[in-house]
């Protein structure tokens, strides 16, 4: 396997020999890797070699699934997330889903601070009113929404619902945010704004991205993971990965010979 630490100065964050189990079966075996702050990293694999399972373990929603293990650290700022809150891990990273799912019930105002109310957290109008605000321009999203702050926001179409979504992530501030296929249910219009804001954000945010897409991950990440049966096969730089794959499955992979 490809060099995976040590090349990376001061991580966004580190993950130490993860492996994780439903019942008996390894669907993330022995992750070692560095993640660089303020990068889009994009973890790549065919279907069912554990993508999805890792990017729930940085943010412990896999332990909503019964009959998990998990073994190894994910260390964030040198603290094992297994060992912190989940409220306090989840205000430093946040996640978006594949599908838009804003809140149904609620405005689009109210999405945006859902995870405070979620959280208990009581905020002054002010407050509010700055947060809104901030986290849809962070998204683009203010100008197209400002005079209906208190519609629904399921009245958006789905690429704003998308963005939507990432400002409800961007909301509290995250340093990290995880996207699990953010764009496959977005026509191709909705993707590529999408895309371009990823790669705004992350002048801020680091960036952790699953995709399918492989045109997708080479336009936009700068880092990218490969995948296989539940193991970090190959890890570098997106360019040198596509150009100059070092390990077999990922340069078939990346020829379309199987996934
Ligand atoms: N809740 C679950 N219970 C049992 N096994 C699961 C569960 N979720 C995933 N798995 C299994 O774990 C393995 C990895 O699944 P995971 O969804 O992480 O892969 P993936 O690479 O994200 O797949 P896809 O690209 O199809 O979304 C698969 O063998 C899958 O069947």
């Amino acid at each position: 396997m490809t060099q995976t630490i040590a090349e990376i100065k001061n991580p966004a964050l580190s993950i130490r020999d993860l492996s994780i189990a439903y019942d008996k079966n390894y669907a993330v075996k022995n992750v070692t890797v560095d993640i660089k702050k303020n990068t889009v990293t994009a973890i790549m694999g065919p279907s069912g070699c554990g993508k999805s399972t890792l990017l729930r373990a940085l943010n412990r929603m896999h332990e909503l699934y019964e009959n998990i293990t998990t073994e190894g650290k994910v260390l964030l700022h040198e603290e094992n997330i297994y060992d912190m809150s989940t409220i306090k891990l989840r205000r430093q990273m946040g996640m978006v889903f594949q599908r838009p799912n804003p809140f149904p019930t609620m405005s689009i105002f109210d999405n945006v601070i859902a995870g405070y109310k979620l959280n208990g957290n009581s905020l002054k109008k002010k407050e509010k009113d700055e947060i809104v605000e901030r986290s849809l321009r962070d998204v683009a999203l203010w100008d197209e929404v400002k005079d209906s702050l208190h519609k629904k926001g399921t009245f958006l179409s789905g690429g704003q619902q998308q963005r939507l979504c990432i400002a409800r992530a961007l909301a509290f501030g995250p340093e990290i945010i995880l996207m699990d296929e953010p764009t496959s249910a977005l026509d191709p219009i909705a993707t590529s704004k999408v895309e371009d804001l990823l790669v705004k954000l992350k002048e801020h945010y680091t960036i952790i991205l699953v995709t399918h897409n492989m045109s997708q991950a080479a336009r936009i990440s700068d880092y990218s993971l490969f995948m296989y049966l539940g193991e970090l096969v190959e890890y570098g730089k997106t360019k040198n990965m596509f150009t100059n794959p070092k390990d077999p499955r990922t340069e078939q992979y990346l020829t379309g010979k199987f996934g």
